[in-house]
């Protein structure tokens, strides 16, 4: 069937314009020169995009915008502004617009727009479903927060406004992010994430903008970076407080421009991603102590999803543990599963490090845990038993004390990975004997060759 677009000007040859355009791409086009007409069009004519100047000689684009989030709010619309407004067009994306314009209308940018935003509300949300799992796990929980946020994360996804996560340390704020992409326009192209906090601050430039073949030793031949892997799909900036503000200052003006230079080159290349941005900072105090630029902060921060702590939605546990134990299980005989004891022990835990740390719990509770149920005793939280089997006692150990100050898990582990390297040389790397001469499980060895990196 033909879509509809509704063209909002109060200029004709704007409106002729964008009607020649857009018939041209197959596209029925109605118009409207006044917010009046526009909104009699929406109610008579149910278009399936808006395209609506700012400027309307009986009120301002922003109020069509609200309007049609309202009454039609499965029809996108989008704003013309006027060359260099920043400040509308990120108040039209706050409102909810789907994407903005500027004028003079670059008709390449116009057809992309147009294209995306009927592919939206063609194919609906139907199209990437959370359960898919090519696309990244999907947002677990019942919660009144996690169904409020998932709401909120499939409306962000029509729109391609830039969205800053916030929330703590492994609360699942890339889940979100992919969910934002996996229901958009974009859902079809790539979703990079990059972790800004990783990247060592000389590389930098490169790793996000690319190089050129010889810019600097070892740059042996031309590399895309990371928004040009991005291209047309999204690009989600985890840990942003972490950019150098060198840094911030060529990001900033690769989202102006739409554009990036890559290291050494002598042209920029046209970029079209969607920046999705996460830190479990609090992003203001940043700027506030001059660790972020305020210019960066607010083209990045047009619309705020906060991801709530684990500890405050504990009504989640059960489908986040069930979902757990069935991955880590998958491997072999039936998935795992927790007695009573166990979920009123996780109950009343903190959670620091959120859902990350309780999927790492369950992968070594299950690990350690000799019997069919995981109890209370194997989740190893403060207070309970580490069940060290052999009942010999222990034997007298002379600990480096020194040597722990600062980092006793790291020290532990050192320990742990020598005992176990001597133990399999003794056994010549037969793992069921080592168990046996350790005293644990072959399951219990597996898990510890893996979390200490021992295995080729
Ligand atoms: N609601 C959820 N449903 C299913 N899995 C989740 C959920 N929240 C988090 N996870 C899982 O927890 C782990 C951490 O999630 P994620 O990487 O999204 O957190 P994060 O907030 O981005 O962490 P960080 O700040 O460390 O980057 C991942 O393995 C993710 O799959």
């Amino acid at each position: 069937m033909t879509q509809t677009v509704l063209i909002v000007d109060d200029e004709p040859d704007i409106r002729e314009l964008l009607d020649i355009t857009l018939s041209r791409m197959g596209l029925n086009t109605c118009s409207a020169a006044s917010l009046g007409e526009a909104e009699r069009r929406m109610r008579e004519e149910h278009p399936d995009l808006c395209l609506t100047d700012m400027r309307l000689p009986d009120g301002n684009g922003i109020s069509l915008v609200e309007y049609i989030q309202r009454d039609f709010p499965e029809v996108p619309v989008a704003m013309i502004t006027a060359h260099g407004s920043v400040e509308t067009a990120i108040s039209a994306l706050k409102a909810g617009a789907f994407d903005f314009i500027s004028k003079p209308i670059e008709l390449e940018r116009l057809r992309s727009l147009v294209s995306s935003a009927l592919k939206l509300s063609d194919a609906g949300e139907a199209r990437a479903t959370p359960q898919d799992p090519a696309r990244g796990p999907s947002l677990i929980g019942d919660s009144p927060a996690i169904a409020t946020l998932r709401q909120q994360a499939l409306k962000l996804a029509r729109s391609q406004a830039p969205v800053h996560i916030q929330g703590e340390s492994g609360s699942g704020k890339e889940v979100v992010a992919r969910l934002i992409h996996n229901h958009g326009p974009r859902a079809n192209a790539s979703f990079v994430a990059v972790n800004c906090g990783a990247i060592p601050h000389e590389l930098m430039e490169s790793e996000l903008f690319g190089h050129v073949k010889g810019s600097f030793t070892g740059a042996i031949q031309d590399k895309p970076g990371l928004f040009q892997a991005a291209q047309g799909g999204t690009l989600f900036l985890d840990e942003v407080a972490d950019l150098p503000l060198a840094m911030q200052v060529k990001l900033l003006r690769a989202i102006q421009e739409k554009a990036v230079r890559p290291v050494g080159g002598s042209a920029e290349q046209p970029t079209d991603v969607r920046l999705l941005s996460a830190t479990h900072k609090d992003l203001a105090a940043e700027v506030a102590a001059g660790r972020f630029r305020n210019d960066l902060y607010y083209r990045i921060h047009v619309i705020d999803v906060q991801v709530p702590p684990l500890r405050d939605r504990l009504e989640d546990l059960p489908a986040l543990v069930d979902a757990v134990l069935r991955r880590v299980g998958a491997e072999g005989d039936k998935p795992p599963a927790l007695d009573a004891s166990a979920l009123d022990a996780m109950r009343r835990y903190h959670f620091p490090g959120n859902v990350r740390e309780l999927e790492n719990i369950l992968e070594r509770a299950w690990a350690l845990s000799e019997g069919p149920r995981i109890t209370a005793d194997d989740l190893q939280f403060a207070g309970g038993s580490t069940g060290a089997p052999g009942g010999s006692g222990p034997a007298a150990i002379s600990p480096d004390i020194e040597a722990a100050m600062g980092d006793l898990e790291g020290y532990l582990e050192d320990v742990e990975r020598q005992i176990i390297s001597a133990a399999l040389e003794q056994c010549r790397w037969n793992k069921t004997a080592t168990a046996k001469q350790l005293g644990i499980s072959f399951r219990s060895l597996r898990y510890r060759l893996q979390k200490l990196k021992l295995e080729d």
